[in-house]
C-alpha cells in the first residue's frame, strides 16, 4: 500500500483510571512509527497531538459517566480532525489515548460513508450503557454510543446519530464481557469471534469470514484495535489487562489478512499505557502490526 497516511495522536486518559495512558502515541512514536511506515514507501505525515482538556473536578461525574463533559468536549474535536484528514483524502491513522477517543473518531470518519463497517479487536466489547457499566469508564462505552445507545451527550457527538449498524461490526479477541454487553451482543446480533471461535476455528478462518461478512455491505472498515486484545504476557502496557488473549503472532497475521483484503480505511490503535509497560514493548508491538496493516511482508 503505497498510501498517503496522516498520524493524529490523542493524548486522551479520562474515560478511565489510569495515568500513563495520555502517554500512548508518544511511545508510539518513540517506536519509530512514522519511519517505518515510511520504510515500506507510505507517505506519513503526523499532525501531532490534539489538545484534550482537564476533567472539570469532581462535578463532572454525571450519572455513571465519569468526566462525560470533557470527554464529549474532546469528542467533537477529534471528530473534526478525523474529518478532515478523510477528507485531504489521507489514511487516518489514529494514535491513543484510551478507547474512548473511537467515539470521535468514528464520528468524523463514518460521515464519508454511506456503509461503515468496523472490526474491533479487543479483550472487550465496549458496549456498556450507564446503566449496564460496572465502572462509569466512557472507554468501556464507544462502540454503544457509536450504534446510538446510552448518553445523548455521546451518542449525539458531531450531530449524527448512529454512526454504525450493528450488521456492520465485527467483535474480535473477547473474553470478558460485561452482563449487559452479552445480552445486548445477542439482542442487536453482532457478529463476535470470542477467543473462544479463535481457539476453535483459527485465526485464518475468523479473519477471512469476518472480511466475506462486511465485504459487500459495507463501503470502508474502521479497523479499531485495543492493545489489551492481545495476551499482557507480550503486551503489559495496559490499563485493563485481560490474560488468556491473542498472541502476537496471531494479531500479526490478522494484519497482515487484513492488508491482502485491501478494504481497511481508517485505523486507531489505543489503550498503549507506557507507564504499565515494559520497556516500551507494547507500543513496539503496536507499530509491528501497523507495518503489517500497510503491507510489511516476512519475506
Ligand atoms: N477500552 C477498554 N479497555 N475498555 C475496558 C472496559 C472494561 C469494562 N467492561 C468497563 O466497562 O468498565
Ligand atoms: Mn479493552
Ligand atoms: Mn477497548
Amino acid at each position: 500500500m503505497e498510501k498517503n497516511i496522516t498520524i493524529m495522536g490523542i493524548p486522551m486518559d479520562l474515560g478511565q483510571r489510569h495515568k500513563g495512558v495520555d502517554l500512548g502515541p508518544d511511545a508510539i512514536r518513540y517506536a519509530g512509527v512514522k519511519e517505518r511506515l515510511e520504510m515500506l514507501g507510505c507517505k506519513v505525515t503526523d499532525i501531532k497531538n490534539i489538545p484534550i482538556g482537564r476533567a472539570e473536578q469532581l462535578q463532572d461525574d454525571e450519572a455513571n459517566l465519569r468526566n462525560l463533559k470533557a470527554v464529549a468536549k474532546a469528542s467533537e474535536e477529534i471528530a473534526r480532525q478525523a474529518d478532515q484528514i478523510v477528507k485531504s483524502r489521507s489514511f487516518p491513522l489514529i494514535l491513543g489515548g484510551d478507547h474512548s477517543i473511537a467515539i470521535g473518531s468514528i464520528a468524523g470518519i463514518s460521515k464519508h460513508y454511506k456503509n461503515l463497517g468496523a472490526i474491533w479487536f479487543d479483550a472487550h466489547a465496549d458496549m456498556n450503557i450507564p446503566e449496564t457499566s460496572p465502572s462509569g469508564n466512557i472507554h468501556g462505552m464507544p462502540l454503544a454510543a457509536s450504534l446510538g445507545l446510552g448518553h445523548s451527550a455521546l451518542t449525539g457527538i458531531y450531530g449524527y446519530a448512529p454512526k454504525i449498524k450493528p450488521e456492520h461490526i465485527v467483535l474480535i479477541g473477547q473474553r470478558d464481557l460485561d452482563e449487559g454487553e452479552k445480552d445486548l451482543i445477542r439482542k442487536l446480533g453482532i457478529k463476535t469471534y470470542t477467543m473462544h471461535e479463535i481457539d476453535r476455528f483459527g485465526m485464518e478462518k475468523v479473519m477471512c469470514e469476518s472480511i466475506a461478512y462486511l465485504k459487500d455491505k459495507t463501503d470502508g472498515i474502521h479497523l479499531s484495535l485495543d492493545l489489551d486484545a492481545l495476551d499482557p504476557q507480550e503486551a503489559p502496557g495496559v490499563g485493563t489487562p485481560v490474560y488468556g488473549g491473542l498472541s502476537f503472532r496471531e494479531s500479526r497475521f490478522a494484519m497482515e489478512l487484513l492488508h491482502e483484503a485491501d478494504t481497511v480505511v481508517s485505523a486507531e490503535f489505543v489503550e498503549t499505557n507506557p507507564i504499565l509497560d515494559h520497556r516500551n514493548k507494547t507500543a513496539r508491538k503496536a507499530v509491528q502490526l501497523m507495518e503489517s496493516l500497510f503491507g510489511k511482508k516476512l519475506l
